[in-house]
């Protein structure tokens, strides 16, 4: 923290106080709000579905052809994509969403980042007890998408220094902005690739892992408090993913809350992770520290065998589960248990 933290728009200004380490200020144009430190992002309950279109559409032609259980086919239906899913992400941690594919992490990530049509969300979130308003969202969040456009030929600084200019308040001096856009370029551990081109499949320029890295930091160019990331690894190698999440854990110790999605972590990756939601068609399978996977699984009956990757072993049995004729529903009630007797402990 430490840092002032402005908004894109300049209509709020978030002060992280020095004077007063225990709060956050924020300071809207109609006046001052002060939170108290650190920051809990909770939500509860979060439910939602969807009005899936009728399989088929036939011609007008062909409707008085087609029988009663066809007709059925014909009108829509409700589909969960997400179940009564509860769980909190704090400041100066992170907090991953896994899963199979299809499971849910990105509607989860978009109901916590308000981009789902309002009305349609079931349940809270709240940002230290109070319900976390879209406007104040906004403006202090950040969502990384998988890949953001990049210009080839500019540098990683001239890139940077480009969002600066547009995301920071006109009001803020150029020398403020580069001072900013030097402590980014830092924080993402750019140093060596600042000069370098974003380049192209024609031009050669920064490797995939650097590039992946200069969207984080356009982002957070205005030091968002809440940054929401959909599979930020997602078609890197082992290291390049490592050092991403390196960057994020960063980001998160300086003040931040990070929410992530992310398919299959690597042993060293999951050492950065502080907490975890697994998914299992919209519903949670698991929730907690990556830590207490092991004793979860074991009291669940499905020791993970030692030296085997625990969050491989906990995707590959959801997967069988879901495969089976019981399906998940039994690791979801354990969950729930599980979950009440940490609170008691
Ligand atoms: N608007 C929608 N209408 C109907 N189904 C939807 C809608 N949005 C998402 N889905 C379905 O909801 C399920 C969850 O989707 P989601 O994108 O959240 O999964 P995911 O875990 O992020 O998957 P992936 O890892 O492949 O990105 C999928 O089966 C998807 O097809």
């Amino acid at each position: 923290m430490g840092v002032p933290r402005a908004s894109e728009s300049g209509q709020l200004q978030v002060v992280t106080g020095d004077e007063t380490p225990e709060h956050i200020v924020l300071e809207f144009s109609s006046g001052v709000e002060t939170r108290p430190l650190p920051l809990v992002l909770s939500f509860s309950n979060l439910t939602y579905s969807v009005k899936t279109s009728p399989k088929m559409k036939l011609p007008q032609l062909f409707r008085g052809c087609i029988t009663a259980d066809d007709g059925d086919n014909l009108s829509a239906k409700t589909r969960v994509l997400l179940s009564g899913i509860s769980g909190e992400a704090r400041e100066g941690e992170i907090l991953a969403v896994l899963g199979a594919s299809g499971s849910g992490k990105s509607t989860l990530m978009d109901a916590l980042a308000n981009r789902i049509a309002k009305g349609s969300l079931k349940g809270t979130v709240t940002l230290n007890g109070e319900n976390l308003e879209s406007r104040l969202l906004k403006v202090i969040s950040a969502y990384v998408m998988q890949d953001d456009l990049l210009f080839p030929m500019l540098t990683v600084e001239e890139t940077l220094m480009f969002a600066a200019e547009f995301r920071l308040p006109s009001t803020l001096s150029k020398s403020k902005k580069k001072t900013r856009v030097q402590a980014l370029i830092d924080q993402l551990g750019l140093d060596n690739a600042a000069k370098t081109v974003i380049g192209n499949e024609g031009h050669r320029g920064v490797s995939g892992g650097e590039r992946r890295r200069v969207s984080i930091g356009i982002d957070i160019i205005h030091d968002p408090i809440i940054l929401f990331l959909d599979e930020p690894t997602s078609g890197l190698d082992s290291t390049s993913a490592f050092m991403v999440v390196n960057v994020l854990q960063r980001i998160a110790q300086s003040g931040s809350i990070v929410i992530m999605s992310i398919h299959q972590p690597s042993y060293r990756i999951l050492g950065l992770l502080d907490r975890l939601i697994f998914l299992s068609r919209g519903q949670t399978v698991f929730s907690g520290s990556p830590t207490s996977l092991a004793s979860f699984f074991e009291s669940f009956g499905h020791p993970i065998p030692k030296n085997e990757n625990r969050t491989e072993f906990a995707l590959d049995l959801i997967r069988e589960l879901e495969e089976s004729s019981e399906g998940t529903e039994s690791l979801v009630e354990f969950n729930k248990s599980w979950q009440s007797k940490q609170i008691q402990k």
